[in-house]
Order: C-alpha cells, then structure tokens, then sequence
C-alpha cells in the first residue's frame, strides 16, 4: 500500500542533473479543488493504478511524471471519468470534486466533463470553423444567441492567447491552422464552456519549440483562473511552470510535493533515480 512520502530535509544524495525550479508559490495554503482517496483501477484483471491518494490545489498547476506506462494518462482520465469509456475497467476508492464524490451514481457525468475539461496531446480540433470549435459546448448546453455566442468564443480565443492570431479567420476550417494554433484553439474550446479544472494530457508534446514556449505560457496564465493538471515526459517543462508535482511509477504515487522540493530534495530514493535520469 502506497503513502506518499512525509516531506523531511535530506542530508546528502547526488544533485548534478537535478532540474533547478523557479516557482516561489506556496500551493499548501490552497484550498483543493480534487481529492483522491484510495483510488484503485484495474483494466480487466491489471491493475493500473495502486491506492493513489492526492489532493490537487485549486488554481494552482499540478504536473504529473514518470515513467511510460506508469499510469500518468489512466490517473488523468479517471479525474473526469473518460477512463471508463474502456468498458473493462474498474475502480475503488473515492475522487471528490469539490467535495462531492465524482463516482456516485447520483453526480452527473456531463456536469463532471464541462467542469472539468480535457486538452489531448494531439491538437484534436474538429472539421469545421474557428468558430463553430470553439462554440460547438455553448451551443450543446443550449446556448443559441449569436451575440451571447460571439462573446463567448472572443473571449475563450483570448484567454487561450490565439485571439489575435485568429480573429480574421474565425470562419476558416480549424485544420488550416499551425499544429500549435489548433491546440489553443482546442484549449479555447475547453475554456468555452467555464471548467475549473483543465486535464491536459502531454499538451506540447506534438508541437515545435515556439509554440510549447506559447503554450506554456498561457499555461501560467490560466492558472489565474482556473486549477490545471497536466501530465509531461519532460521534466524541464514540469519544473518550469508546476506549482506541485506527483511522481508515478508502476501505477503508484511515489511522493507528491513542491515542485521545487520534488526536484530538489526529493524524499524518494526512486524519484531522485527518475529525475536524475537514472532510469526512464
Ligand atoms: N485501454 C487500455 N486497456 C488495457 N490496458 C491499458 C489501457 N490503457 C492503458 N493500459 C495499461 O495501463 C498501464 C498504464 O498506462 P498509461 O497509458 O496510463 O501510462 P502512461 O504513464 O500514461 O504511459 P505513457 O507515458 O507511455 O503515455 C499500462 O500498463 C497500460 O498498458
């Protein structure tokens, strides 16, 4: 059974590969938005994950690391339940939502996914408009007024920080822009419909230097807003822009701390072999 590890100082142990982080936030003090309690989950007979316990803060970004096949993307997708569209698979243990269970049968799924959004590691805009992608949730809750709409979707592309780039062509297919266009594009269509939290699933991984740099950034700044939980094979972009980080292997949670004090001082002797590079 996995506890995360208490956090004590560590007298000694090879730094030289350690990632140096710049965050100063104090994300303790935060009030959390998710927390997962003995979550369990099995695909078939496999067990994925193993008695996962964390709390994620609210507006605050949480990155999560580790090895392939850890369990990164099943822990992500279990937060908002798309797990389960793999019909063999089974969970235990409880995810509160702001405090409400998201596995009981009375919580909705479809209020679950608008409050918590998902971003993919490939920008997946759908085969139409600017527009249309990023009014395609509004118009589902029922949302018909084309003012109502027009604000909406300016308002989405700039807090995605694609606005400017896009506001002469919002009436253009979707796939005529850059791979990092569309996924703020994407992003702004999560945005769209007024989550909380935003999932986002190796976000930079398909995109060029220049736009993981625009995509981090905007990052930093939707956490203003709202709590954001990205999951990133490289450990430079989780140290630059997380304010805590859980590290993964073989489906459990090692230790969940600090960015900084993750990758710093880490209190695993597993994590400081991950992030030293000594295996993974
Ligand atoms: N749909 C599925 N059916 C059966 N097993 C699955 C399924 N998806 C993932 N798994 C298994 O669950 C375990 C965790 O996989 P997961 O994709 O969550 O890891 P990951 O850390 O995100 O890996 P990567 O970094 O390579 O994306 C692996 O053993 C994987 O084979």
């Amino acid at each position: 059974m996995n506890k995360v590890m208490e956090k004590k100082p560590k007298a000694s142990g090879d730094k030289d590969n350690r990632v140096i982080t710049n965050s100063q936030k104090k994300p303790n003090q935060l009030e959390n938005i998710i927390e997962v309690n003995d979550l369990n989950l099995w695909y078939g007979s496999d067990q994925a994950l193993y008695e996962v316990n964390m709390k994620v803060p609210q507006e605050r970004v949480t990155a999560i690391i580790g090895p392939s096949g850890c369990g990164k993307s099943t822990f992500l997708k279990t937060l908002n339940r798309m797990v389960e569209m793999v019909p063999i698979v089974k969970t235990s243990g409880s995810i509160k939502y702001r405090d409400q269970n998201i596995f009981n049968s009375k919580f909705k799924e479809e209020y679950l996914r608008t409050k918590v959004g998902m971003v993919f590691q490939k920008p997946n805009p759908f085969p139409k408009s600017v527009y249309d992608n990023v009014a395609y949730g509004p118009r589902i809750h029922g949302i018909k007024k084309k003012e109502v709409l027009d604000q909406i979707v300016e308002k989405s592309l700039k807090d995605a920080a694609i606005w400017e780039e896009v506001k002469d062509r919002l009436h253009e297919n979707a796939y005529g822009l850059s791979g990092g266009q569309q996924q703020r594009v994407c992003i702004a269509r999560a945005l769209a419909v007024e989550p909380d939290v935003i999932l986002m699933d190796e976000p930079t991984s398909a995109l060029d230097p220049i736009s993981t740099a625009k995509v981090e950034e905007l990052v930093q700044e939707l956490k203003k807003k709202y709590s954001i939980i990205i999951v990133t094979h490289n450990m430079q972009q989780a140290a630059r822009i997380s304010d805590k980080t859980a590290f993964f292997l073989n489906g459990e949670l090692i230790e969940f701390a600090n960015t900084d004090d993750l990758f710093q001082n880490p209190q695993d002797k597993r994590t400081e072999d991950y992030i030293t590079g000594r295996f993974g």
